[in-house]
């Protein structure tokens, strides 16, 4: 399996070389040249087993000779041992056809621990035996950064440092970050949003001699393992409810794109998927691009869903690739655009991005009755970002397709939020009830490129 860049000008890549390096060196993204098929017989025969071994099938194709048979399949269940459900991604019914997918039971309690944990075996993996050391930098709107860390923290080959927007992610995401106290894992307080710190990073990749003198690696969704790692649940979860002889939909709560994308990958494969939905909150930029073609940045407005407070969707970009014929040079010229404030979707680009994904939005009021009324109504406890996921697919919903919504966070990352609306403060689970005791490290930093590389090689230096 080769993999190629969005913008077409950097060199196909293995799977592990595009793992190992983030960003291509033309700024795009790495993709898979061909998606791998995979018949209904073969979903057939993934119904009944774990969600290990489902994840070793779905995902084998994709990783080439990077990784034996044996020792991927290994990898994936050290990935998922400390999971707190032994489904992995259970689904749980709220109302006639339609489902949430619970994608909060991982280590740090949202859907990046699914991919995150297993990447930090590949990455271990990888890296001991190339006897190569890597300096991974995050960009973070609170849980990717939580789960990096968790994930890569006291591994001797990498140090992690995770720019976070300051003040802009909930009490219980920092702490997560800032707490765990080995070495190699920096938590840094960034002045500004998450598309600031985003784009800092994707300053640093493009940056070649800081690149390469850092050994810079990337665990965003930047990163395809990522994307790849979060189609697994699509499959698990349309499989209970029938695929493949039977239509599912989704609905995603989205801020970056890649769970969405990960979706449509799975759909790419083979998988029965009528709808796509992306569901967005009031930083509706994807919402508004779906409906009129126009992608236009705007300030980024706090919202109580603060994951999803981000303007620039970084893997929209990949679909973009594909809607425009994978044709690298219309997507360079567009990122191009990007940076004086927006774009327009051709309109034939827009009608195969249609074909393939609806979107809504949901306000803040919106989240909060949706919150409020799902635990009424179901006991259900929803964070806003699923809350935001709920809504959406509510007035989307074609009522013979089955809908499934992706909930992305746990509620206790969320108190404030999910106590506005029921009154119920969700508390954390045992195995973290003394996060708020623990000390925090936090470094407060510029939103400038050359302050950041500066730390960052004196952090390594030392
Ligand atoms: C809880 C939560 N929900 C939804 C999202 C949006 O996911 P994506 O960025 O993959 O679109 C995020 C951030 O990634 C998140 O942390
Ligand atoms: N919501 C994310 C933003 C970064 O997304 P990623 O999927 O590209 O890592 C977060 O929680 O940090």
């Amino acid at each position: 399996m080769r993999y190629v860049s969005t913008r077409g000008a950097a060199p196909d890549l293995s799977f592990e070389e595009a793992m190992l390096s983030g960003l291509a060196r033309d700024g795009g993204l790495y993709v898979p040249a061909e998606v791998p098929q995979v018949s209904a017989g073969d979903f057939r025969a993934m119904r009944g087993l774990s969600y290990e071994e489902v994840a070793f099938r779905v995902m084998r194709p994709f990783v080439d000779e990077s990784f034996s048979d044996e020792v991927f399949g290994d990898l994936i269940g050290k990935a998922y041992a400390s999971f707190g459900h032994a489904a992995r991604a259970p689904l749980v019914q709220l109302a006639p056809g339609h489902f949430l997918c619970e994608l909060f039971h991982g280590p740090t309690l949202a859907f990046k621990d699914f991919a995150m944990q297993l990447i930090g075996q590949l990455f271990e993996e990888a890296l001991t035996r190339r006897g190569e050391r890597v300096t991974i930098v995050g960009a973070t709107s609170g849980d990717t950064g939580s789960a990096a860390i968790e994930a890569f923290r006291g591994l001797d080959a990498v140090d992690v440092f995770i720019l976070y927007p300051h003040g802009r992610v909930s009490d219980v995401q920092r702490r997560q970050m800032t707490t765990p106290s080995e070495a190699n894992v920096h938590a840094i307080a960034l002045d500004g949003h998450f598309d600031d710190c985003q784009a800092r990073l994707k300053d640093m990749f493009n940056h070649f001699e800081f690149r390469d003198r850092v050994r810079l690696a990337g665990v965003n969704s930047i990163n395809w393992a990522r994307v790849l790692a979060q189609v697994v649940y699509y499959v698990t979860s349309a499989l209970e409810l029938g695929a493949p002889e039977r239509a599912v939909s989704f609905t995603v709560p989205t801020g970056n794109f890649g769970d969405i994308f990960a979706g449509y990958i799975a759909k790419r494969m083979g998988l029965p998927i009528d709808r796509l939905v992306v569901a967005t909150n009031q930083n509706d930029i994807l919402h508004r691009c779906l409906s009129s073609g126009a992608y236009e940045t705007d300030t980024v407005t706090p919202s109580i869903s603060p994951s999803m407070d981000i303007q620039v969707s970084s893997n929209f970009e990949r679909a973009l690739f594909d809607a425009y014929g994978r044709d690298g040079a219309a997507v360079a010229q567009l990122m191009d655009e990007l940076k004086s404030g927006g774009f327009r979707v051709s309109q034939g680009a827009l009608e195969t991005l249609r074909e393939q994904f609806s979107s809504g939005r949901a306000s803040e009021e919106e989240t909060l009755e949706t919150i409020a009324r799902l635990h009424r109504t179901t006991g259900e406890l929803l964070c806003p970002h699923s809350a935001v996921g709920v809504h959406v697919a509510e007035a989307q919903r074609d009522p013979a397709v089955p809908m499934i919504t992706l909930a992305t966070a746990h509620p206790a990352k969320f108190p404030d939020a999910v106590e506005t609306a029921t009154g119920i403060r969700p508390g954390l689970p045992p195995r973290m009830a003394d996060l708020f005791e623990r000390p925090e490290r936090i470094t407060r930093a510029e939103n400038d490129l050359a302050a950041l590389e500066t730390l960052i090689e004196e952090r390594i230096g030392s």
